[in-house]
């Protein structure tokens, strides 16, 4: 199964290194040119996962078409470009392994609603979890969800992407598996705020759990499994990210509760903070579905420049309830 990898950021250039296991050949699109030649030229990507020895089997281009010839595709540019990547790529029924986190701004629709709509006959299965890409990309003990309703596509997909430190779970629900890797981008906006604002280590637990309820909420609410949301590329991927500065949407969040405001802290970025794309449309989806979210809601404050201590004092001051 020849891989092919679309996006050149920090997490397709790791999967690429997964796929290239073995010398694998492996076919990764890139959009900016220097990360092209940087991969073609020196095995590396410079620009966005700086440090790590590619394998060689790795190639890049700036053609998306040049992906014609591959059996599969992992989709892993940010979620709100991928409905123009794969506008422009000759799907036809090539299967598509979706791995970015996020709900897509207007439609409200989740990364593989979005991949069906352009591209209907490919089959879709979606790869997520706790993974930063230098960990991942640096061979260290990872486990991922596979979701894809064909058990048999799964299968064959797992057995070419799992390897001895990059271990796959498998289950059949697609939707659970998108909404835990969408929505946790956004809370961990949260746990970051609570730490660059100082509100200590009870703050941040208690938000892990109410915000793993929001996630819940939304996630059976929108037809996912309760067993997806407790997994890897639910709680799990809660976790990992709303724990640690090596998370950019943590980071953002840690900008927002030192008073930075959100477009400074947005701007001239060159890596993605998807969690702060996702925010607006996941309030809106939440109010579609008559879900209550205030964890993400107060995170949309923050980004749209509310008071850090308003939106706290806000968000403490709610009538008790139960758990
Ligand atoms: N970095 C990580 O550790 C992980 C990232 N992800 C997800 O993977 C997805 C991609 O993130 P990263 O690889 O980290 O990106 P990155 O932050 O390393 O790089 C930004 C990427 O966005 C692309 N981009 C910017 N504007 C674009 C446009 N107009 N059209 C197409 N692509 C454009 C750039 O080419 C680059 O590949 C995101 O959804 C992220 O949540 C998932 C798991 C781990
Ligand atoms: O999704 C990730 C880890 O699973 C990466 O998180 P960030 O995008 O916040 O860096």
């Amino acid at each position: 199964m020849k891989i092919g990898v679309i996006g050149g950021g920090a997490w397709g250039t790791a999967l690429a290194q997964v796929a290239a296991r073995g010398g694998a050949p492996v076919l990764l699109w890139a959009r900016e040119p220097d990360v092209v030649a940087s991969i073609n030229g020196a095995n590396q990507n410079a620009a966005f996962l700086p440090g790590v020895a590619l394998s060689p089997s790795i190639r890049a281009t700036g053609s998306l078409g040049a992906l014609s010839g591959c059996d599969a595709l992992l989709v892993v540019a940010p979620a709100q470009h991928v409905r123009a990547v794969l506008a422009e790529t000759a799907v036809g029924a090539t299967p598509l392994v979706l791995c970015a986190k996020g709900i897509e701004a207007g439609t409200k629709l989740l990364v593989g609603e979005v991949a069906h709509q352009v591209a209907p006959r490919a089959p879709i299965a979606v790869l997520s979890g706790p993974t930063f890409a230098h960990e991942v990309a640096a061979g260290k003990p990872t486990a991922v969800t596979l979701a894809c309703e064909d058990e048999d596509l799964r299968t064959r997909l797992a057995e070419r992407l799992a390897g001895p430190a990059f271990r796959l779970y498998a289950s059949g629900d697609v939707t659970g598996a998108e909404i835990g890797g969408a929505v946790k981008n956004v809370l961990a906006i949260a746990c970051g705020v609570v730490e660059g604002a100082g509100l200590g280590l009870n703050a941040r637990a208690a938000l892990i759990a109410r915000g793993f309820a929001e996630m819940t909420r939304f996630g059976l609410a929108r037809g996912g499994q309760a067993e997806t949301l407790t997994g890897l590329s639910g709680l799990g991927d809660l976790v990992l990210t709303c724990s640690s500065t090596n998370s950019r949407n943590f980071s953002l969040g840690v900008g927002l509760g030192q008073g930075r405001p959100a477009a400074e802290l947005l701007g001239d970025r060159r890596t993605v903070a998807e969690g702060a794309f996702t925010a607006p449309v996941l309030r809106e989806a939440a109010a579609d579905a008559g879900v209550d979210m205030p964890v993400t809601a107060a995170v949309c404050a923050l980004l749209e420049g509310a008071d850090v201590r308003d939106v706290v004092e806000a968000l403490l001051s709610r009538p008790m309830k139960a758990e």
